[in-house]
């Protein structure tokens, strides 16, 4: 069953690009990146998706419900996690936690205990007292009180430190496995390739590309970096496949590969080098891939 579904879900502001013909479907029960550097549409896919802004054409339904539609009923499945939190700052944290639960018609009191003894959130402090970092964790615990079938995270990370994003995904982790579906919007590419099943990649309002993490990772792409002899001819790599090309003065080169391997390997062992390396890329190398361009060979 599809949980989420874009059909050419399109926002603009007054003119100016928001997103542009966005289609995708996310399945019951997956953990689903949403990729894009900062400005690419992100947030506002996600607040057009939770009801919170109309689009100007196309259609967003989660749970097979239309958002706008819906928007007050959905919104009781869903936990979502702003990108950036603002509280009344006199609120103990207890008692806004208390307020939240008590929009939905279940008891959430040993659940609200559980889930900030996990992200080590002290109940009692003023929200006025807290860092950057516990202000996010009060969003977590906001954002799952209530135990919702959908979980939004815009950006969740940000502010936290190693130990508690840690843990967050561990909660995220077991919340997926229990039955919840997440949809993960982040530009931090290491956290998609951890925690996601599939990606959705976005760049200047438009879809670009939308992948299964292991096919991205697995038989896409070979990083190459080898040591030329000085004087070496570089031409025999102006070929489709070839990207991220890069030189140093002591004449490595590396670039990105996507194509048959026995090409070029061909192509290297015309040449005569000082050394070779092959290693996967990471995900951040692919992406800046797909960020850059997608077109041709930069040699
Ligand atoms: N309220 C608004 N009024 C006008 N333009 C807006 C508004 N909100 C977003 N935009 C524009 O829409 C585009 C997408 O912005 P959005 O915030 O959705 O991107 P994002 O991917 O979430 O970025 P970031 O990672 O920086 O938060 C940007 O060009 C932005 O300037």
């Amino acid at each position: 069953m599809n949980v989420i579904e874009l059909n050419g879900l399109t926002k603009t502001y007054g003119g100016a690009r928001g997103i542009a013909d966005l289609s995708f479907t996310v399945e019951q029960g997956e953990i689903f990146g949403f990729i894009g550097p900062n400005g690419a549409g992100k947030s506002t896919t996600i607040r057009t998706m939770l009801g919170l802004i109309h689009p100007t054409s196309g259609s967003a339904k989660i749970f097979g419900k239309d958002c706008l539609r819906y928007g007050p009923e959905l919104r009781r499945e869903i936990g979502y996690l702003p990108s950036e939190v603002f509280y009344y700052d006199n609120m103990k944290v207890k008692d806004l936690l208390n307020y939240s639960a008590s929009f939905y018609n279940k008891d959430s009191r040993k659940r609200m205990l559980a889930l900030a003894e996990r992200m080590e959130l002290d109940l009692n402090k003023k929200i006025d007292d807290l860092s950057l970092g516990n202000k996010k964790k009060v969003g977590i615990v906001q954002g799952l009180l209530h135990e919702p079938k959908l979980i939004i995270l815009d950006e969740p990370t940000s502010g936290l430190d190693p130990l508690m994003q840690q843990r967050f995904f561990e909660l995220l982790e077991e919340e997926n496995k229990k039955g919840a579906t997440i949809l993960f919007s982040s530009h931090i590419l290491s956290e998609v390739q951890r925690l996601c099943d599939r990606v959705a990649i976005i760049k200047e309002g438009r879809l670009i590309a939308l992948e299964k993490i292991s096919d991205l990772k697995g038989r896409t792409y070979k990083k190459f970096k080898l040591q030329m002899k000085a004087g070496s001819d570089a031409t025999p790599f102006a070929i489709p496949g070839v990207t991220e090309w890069k030189t140093a003065p002591n004449g490595e080169v590396s670039f990105l590969y996507q194509g048959d391997i026995n090409d070029i390997l061909r192509r290297i062992a015309s040449l005569e080098l000082l050394n070779l390396w092959v290693e996967e890329p990471d995900l951040e190398e692919i992406f800046m891939h797909y960020y850059v361009s997608r077109e041709g060979a930069g040699v």
